[in-house]
């Protein structure tokens, strides 16, 4: 197995910084693309001729992109989905750079204080720059928390107001406090109806911001959702993404990494060995992605009528798959980041035909009201790559025929006035500056005859992509029998206090060989069911849980440290070595005295709840103008370190109301470092193994007589 690292590492810098990195010649380049806008206008789209032309800048290399596409504006000319008096404007908007948009983690306990330090700190003191490319990031009105901006990458650099507000952006998306995500794009989740105690199935979910976003919504209210959200995707290195991108940024017990082919999706089974049904589907499937010219620049030289058609059989069938796995009265959202009806309204038409009344759309105009969108289409025309027209696929003839199925054309009459086509919806570009997309809400009114029936997925030998996702071995899950959690529990019980309730028997290692126990992981109820009976032989399993123990050999009073990412489970249980800080002492440690990272237990003002322990993990409680949180520290000799990642330590002490002015750095992050050697590593490793490295696992202790025990 071969990770491509430049892909891995040119979506982690890309999503965080908004430039490219390309390869060439194996090394890695910074690319940042300059945008041609043709003077030919959509009525005439005739520019100049495509040209990609590359020109060294101090650094980056520029690409000029020709923003024309003539098929694409006949196409699109030809459907009735852009209004005929609103097309200019469509093609205009696509023409124009798309703004960045993000959302504060709705989740979060301190979201709104989160909230309240943008508006006060930056967007408040923005309108005191006197630049006409500068502007104050307006709400996004359909998203709790969320905004979008639009300002040259150039500006943001210029004013230090701008570059304080971008730093203070990347690092908290860096720790997921904030996502950084296209506002239309966050439209589905919000239109599943989400429940913490709900079975999830996100059917295509690398590289995993819908996941989040996921996350996020079974956590509102609720720190410990029981549900479970399975995010599956075919791309065992979009997975990674996943994993890095989602997961090690919002680390929860309910949620599994799968890596499936979504079409062919082998049922998941309960204790009682039925398929599971899901609540809640997810259908954001593979597609052209023609709604995203405004990011995706190359688009604009490879789009052709072809590309929807060869991908609609994909989608119905995953579609498909999806809505067999829903329970009867579940919602699915089926949407594409594409208006191309080939791959929307068809998709959708299709379904409600193959399952025959059991399936029903969702008016959900009602929802999300302020946001601004086009009714669903019920006729549409079908055009191949020679942008010939075809009126229905019966009078096709060979070869022509090769490539196009009858599921591609519009429904009759009859079945039009049957499927509603109208309650799905498309978000055009131009209608509230914003990137394109399609959304339809499914529900299984009825149970299908098949829901009971397990499908099984046949190993074939002769399948190719089966056999290459075979030869990957991943480390097994194993969960801990009460044998071999006695000393983790007789150590955790003495020294942490941990009750008797915990819930042991959900804690698991990523080895067969339970004596190692290097890194303990916790995963809730229902996914270590699923974890059981859902074995890895059948199921690719990539990730789950969240690592709660680490192991430390040397000295330390309990043979085990509690860490970062799995307080939120562990905390409840635990009643001892938990220190109440005062705010000065809690900003000295988060801000170390010794290079960043230390401070000497004789600085503190308190020293001595510190001083009454032994060395090991401590829990450092802080409490601040509404701000509370539980850190993991080390505790030394003679000195105390925050076992946090550097952009932890930045985020705690902004909403402390304290400026982290020593801890600020403008260079890739601790974590971007980290995740993209692990990436590197991974290749060299071939990819043995998930990455279990944590966030806390991203701070770089100095040597010094108190680390030396670590
Ligand atoms: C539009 S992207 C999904 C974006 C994602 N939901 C998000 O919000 O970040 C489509 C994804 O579908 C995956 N994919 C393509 N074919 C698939 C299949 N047959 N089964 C499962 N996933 C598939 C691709 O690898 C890709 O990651």
């Amino acid at each position: 197995m071969s990770v491509n690292f430049d892909f891995l590492l040119s979506h982690v810098v890309h999503h965080l910084f908004g430039f490219n990195i390309m390869a060439v010649d194996g090394a890695v380049e910074t690319v940042e693309m300059k945008e041609i806008t043709p003077s030919g206008d959509a009525t005439t789209p005739e520019g100049p001729p495509a040209k990609v032309a590359k020109i060294d800048k101090g650094g980056y290399k520029t690409i000029e992109v020709n923003k024309n596409n003539a098929k694409l504006f006949e196409y699109y000319r030809k459907q009735p989905v852009i209004p005929p008096g609103e097309f200019d404007a469509f093609i205009d908007t696509l023409r124009i750079g798309l703004p960045s948009s993000f959302r504060v983690q709705l989740s979060l306990p301190e979201a709104a204080q989160v909230d309240r330090h943008l508006r006060e700190a930056f967007f408040s003191k923005i309108p005191e720059i006197q630049d006409d490319q500068v502007s104050v990031p307006i709400s996004i009105p359909f998203v709790p928390y969320g905004y979008q901006g639009n300002m040259p990458r150039s500006v943001m650099r210029s004013h230090p107001l701008l570059k304080n507000l971008h730093e203070f952006l990347v690092n908290e998306t860096e720790i997921g406090v904030i996502s950084r995500q296209e506002a239309v794009s966050m439209v589905p989740p919000l239109l599943l109806d989400v429940k913490p105690d709900q079975f999830i199935l996100d059917m295509c979910a690398a590289p995993g911001s819908k996941t989040m976003q996921l996350i996020e919504l079974m956590h509102r209210g609720c720190p410990k959702p029981t549900g479970l959200l399975v995010a599956n995707d075919i791309d065992y290195e979009r997975c990674y993404l996943l994993v890095h991108q989602t997961l090690k940024r919002y680390p929860t017990a309910n949620c599994v990494v799968v890596n499936q082919d979504a079409s062919q999706m082998p049922s998941m089974v309960d204790k009682a060995l039925n398929p599971i049904l899901f609540d809640r589907v997810l259908c954001d499937v593979i597609c052209t992605g023609d709604g995203t010219f405004r990011k995706n620049l190359e688009l604009w030289k490879d789009w052709t009528p072809q590309k929807g058609m060869a991908l609609h059989r994909i989608q119905v069938q995953i579609a498909k798959r999806g809505l067999e796995m829903l329970k009867p009265g579940g919602r699915m959202v089926y949407s594409t980041c594409s208006l191309n009806p080939i791959e929307d309204e068809a998709i959708v038409a299709q379904l409600l035909r193959h399952f025959d009344g059991k399936v029903r759309l969702v008016d959900v105009s009602a929802e999300l009201p302020e946001l601004k969108r086009s009714p669903g289409i019920s006729t549409w025309k079908v055009i191949d790559k020679a942008m010939t027209e075809y009126a229905n696929f019966e009078g096709i003839e060979d070869p022509q025929k090769k490539g196009i199925v009858a599921s591609m054309f519009p429904p009759t009459a009859e079945e039009a006035a049957r499927f509603g086509l109208d309650r799905t919806f498309r978000i055009l570009p131009h209608a509230q500056n914003s990137g394109g997309f399609f959304i339809a809400v499914l529900e299984k009114v009825e149970a299908f005859a098949t829901d009971k029936e397990a499908r099984r997925q046949p190993y074939n030998p002769h399948n190719k992509k089966q056999r290459r996702r075979r030869m990957v071995r991943e480390d097994p899950f194993t969960f801990l029998s009460p044998e071999d959690y006695a000393d983790v529990r007789a150590d955790i019980e003495e020294h942490y206090g941990v009750s008797s309730d915990f819930p042991y028997d959900n804690l698991l290692v990523r080895s067969a060989d339970t004596d190692k126990k290097k890194c303990i992981y916790f995963v809730n109820d229902v996914l270590r069911d699923f974890m059981k009976y859902n074995n890895v032989l059948r199921f690719r399993v990539v990730n789950a849980g969240v690592p709660v123990l680490r192991r430390v050999d040397k000295v330390s009073t309990s043979k085990y440290r509690l860490m970062q990412d799995g307080l939120p489970t562990m905390s409840p249980f635990v009643v001892k070595r938990i220190i109440n800080v005062n705010t000065a002492d809690a900003i000295k440690v988060l801000e170390g005295t010794k290079d960043n990272h230390y401070v000497g237990l004789d600085e503190l003002a308190d020293p001595a709840p510190f001083k009454a322990l032994s060395c090991g993990s401590v829990l450092m409680r802080v409490e601040e103008g509404g701000f509370r949180k539980d850190i993991c520290l080390w505790l030394g000799a003679q000195t105390v370190t925050a076992f946090i990642t550097r952009e932890e330590k930045i985020h705690c002490l902004t909403m402390m109301g304290h400026d982290p002015v020593k801890l600020k750095r403008t260079v890739v992050t601790s974590r971007q470092a980290k995740g993209t050697g692990i990436f590197k590593q991974d290749i060299t490793a071939g990819a043995k193994e998930v990455p279990t490295a944590t966030s806390e696992d991203a701070v770089v202790p100095k040597v010094s007589e108190d680390t030396a025990s670590i």
